[in-house]
């Protein structure tokens, strides 16, 4: 008998329902800034999203869960208490105490000065350079975010978790924008394969439950609206 098909899989059922709840919009410059307050309004389908990820990773082996900021804290939370590991914030720089900061990137619309994971307290005597006790050398760590466009945010956080002597088990995404993984040349877009291969972090594997294909709900929006995003 065949197996039965996953419904959890990457753009199948579930991720179908979901996506019919994340609606797209011009915003910051591009035509398409896909919403996660779409389903951060309806519990259903906002714990479908925590259900979905952490069955995928209740059997992973990892020591703690990071969430980039800011909308990486609203999936990473969640996750972690669902899966009872500790969870710290990959916080823009100059936003919390005692951390460590990655080097500047570029996103999908702008440039980010860097990502900071905190050391933590108290300070552990095997670290004689003091990097972090919250993210340990030899650690695993899953990565949480709502969207992977270009990479760019990804890498930095990828390059910092290795530079603190753990490894990243997974970066794990509910949105996967697969233009941007390995776009043709004369494309004009970034490509997140060369960007990875480029820093030599191509084997940290990248999972999204949802891509561009199935998100087709256009945002209503109001006559006389003005797109206010703070970049483009
Ligand atoms: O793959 P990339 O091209 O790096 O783009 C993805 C990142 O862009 C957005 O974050 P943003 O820095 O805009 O922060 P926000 O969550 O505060 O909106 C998004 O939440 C991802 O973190
Ligand atoms: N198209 C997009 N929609 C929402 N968030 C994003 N972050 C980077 N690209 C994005």
């Amino acid at each position: 008998m065949a197996d039965a098909p996953d419904e959890h899989a990457p753009d199948g059922p579930v991720a179908r329902r979901i996506a019919s709840a994340i609606p797209y919009y011009p915003y910051k410059g591009i035509p398409r800034f896909y919403d996660i307050n779409g389903f951060l309004v309806r519990p259903d389908v906002f714990q479908l999203v925590i259900d979905v990820l952490a069955k995928r990773y209740a059997a992973l082996e990892i020591d703690s869960i990071g969430g980039f900021d800011a909308r990486g804290f609203v999936i990473g939370a969640p996750l972690a208490l669902a899966l009872k590991k500790p969870f710290f914030m990959l916080r823009k720089p100059g936003k919390q105490p005692n951390a460590v900061t990655s080097g500047a990137y570029e996103v999908e619309y702008g440039s980010r000065a860097g990502v900071s994971v905190p050391r933590g307290h108290p300070l552990s005597a095997e670290d004689p350079l003091k990097l972090s006790t919250v993210v340990k050398r030899g650690d695993r760590v899953l990565l949480v975010d709502d969207l992977v466009a270009t990479g760019g945010t990804l890498a930095a956080g990828v390059e910092l978790i290795h530079r603190l002597g753990a490894r990243v088990a997974e970066c794990a995404c509910v949105v996967e924008l697969k233009m941007f993984y390995d776009p043709p040349a004369g494309s004009g877009l970034p490509s997140r394969k060369a960007l990875f291969e480029g820093k030599r972090i191509a084997d940290v594997p990248v999972w999204a439950l949802i891509s561009e294909d199935i998100l087709t709900v256009a945002g209503e929006l109001p006559a006389g609206y003005e797109d206010d995003g703070e970049e483009h």
